[in-house]
């Protein structure tokens, strides 16, 4: 589904990645993981077109989408959320959701101005599909609170349904689980699994071991720019050159977090 092939980006002198190969297969769980400045965000960006790669090629679903804008390529189903918080604050769950889903849809400006009927029954579809969006990520109950009065954990899922809102095919989460405690990131957990059941295919970074490990089918390890590992987590667990640049954190990256 999606195919990074010889993909390097370069900052000044600094390569953040140096020719890295990664392909995720259709409904698949996969983490990348990998010490503070390995180039886990850096490849994040040139996945979503945030940063055109230097060289290399991204296809997904078989098409070259390198250096596309990061809006043509939310349009064709690849979707990110952010490290950090991205919601309309004042906002209540059901609006931040419902905003996003019309963005998406774009209305056109001529039926906005004017409130149309056309409008209005768009409106009311977009607040419908918002619900169902809620319901799904477990908000139902908060449609009506604004964002900023929900938890930390509560808003990071109101992400994920704002992400959800645009149809994602692969959806790419950066640190879902980070400043969570553990009930949050279980829901986090059952979250994902969820998605993946209802056929999204997911990429994720995440620093939290226990949370990829129990949860990835697959996962890259990447360390300065470069692909060290790839496999199961039972692999990369006892994988010899992973656990040297996890060293000098903990003993091995089972017992990390
Ligand atoms: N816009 C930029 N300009 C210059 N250097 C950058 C830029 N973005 C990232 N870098 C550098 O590229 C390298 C990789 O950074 P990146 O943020 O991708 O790592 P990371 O694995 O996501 O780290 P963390 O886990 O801390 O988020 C780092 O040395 C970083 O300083």
């Amino acid at each position: 589904m999606l195919a990074i092939r010889n993909v390097s980006r370069i900052f000044g002198g600094l390569v953040a990645l140096d020719k890295v190969n990664i392909n995720i297969r259709k409904g698949e769980i996969r983490g990348l993981i990998g010490p503070n400045g390995s180039g886990k965000t850096t490849m994040i960006n040139v996945i979503t077109g945030f940063y055109v790669p230097s060289s290399g090629t991204i296809h997904f679903n078989d098409k070259d989408i390198s250096g596309q804008s990061p809006y043509n390529i939310t349009k064709q189903g690849l979707v990110r959320t952010f490290q950090n918080i991205n919601l309309f604050s004042d906002m209540t769950a059901i609006e931040n959701v419902a905003t996003a889903y019309s963005l998406h849809m774009k209305n056109n400006l001529f039926s906005t101005v004017f409130n149309t009927s056309f409008f209005r029954k768009e409106e009311r579809r977009s607040f419908e599909i918002a619900e169902s969006i809620l319901d799904f990520v477990g908000l139902k109950d908060k449609k009506d609170l604004r964002a900023k009065n929900l938890p930390y954990g509560q808003q990071r899922l109101l992400e994920i349904g704002r992400a959800l809102a645009t149809e994602p095919r692969l959806l790419l989460l950066d640190e879902p689980v980070a400043g969570m405690n553990d009930q949050e990131s279980d829901e986090v957990a059952g979250l994902i699994q969820k998605l993946r059941d209802n056929g999204k295919t997911i990429l994720l970074i995440e620093h939290h071991m226990k949370f990829v490990m129990s949860l990835c089918d697959k996962l890259t390890v990447l360390s300065s720019g470069n692909v060290i590992a790839e496999g199961t987590p039972r692999e990369i667990q006892n994988n010899e050159d992973v656990i040297r640049i996890y060293l000098g954190k903990r003993r091995t990256v089972n017992a990390a977090h």
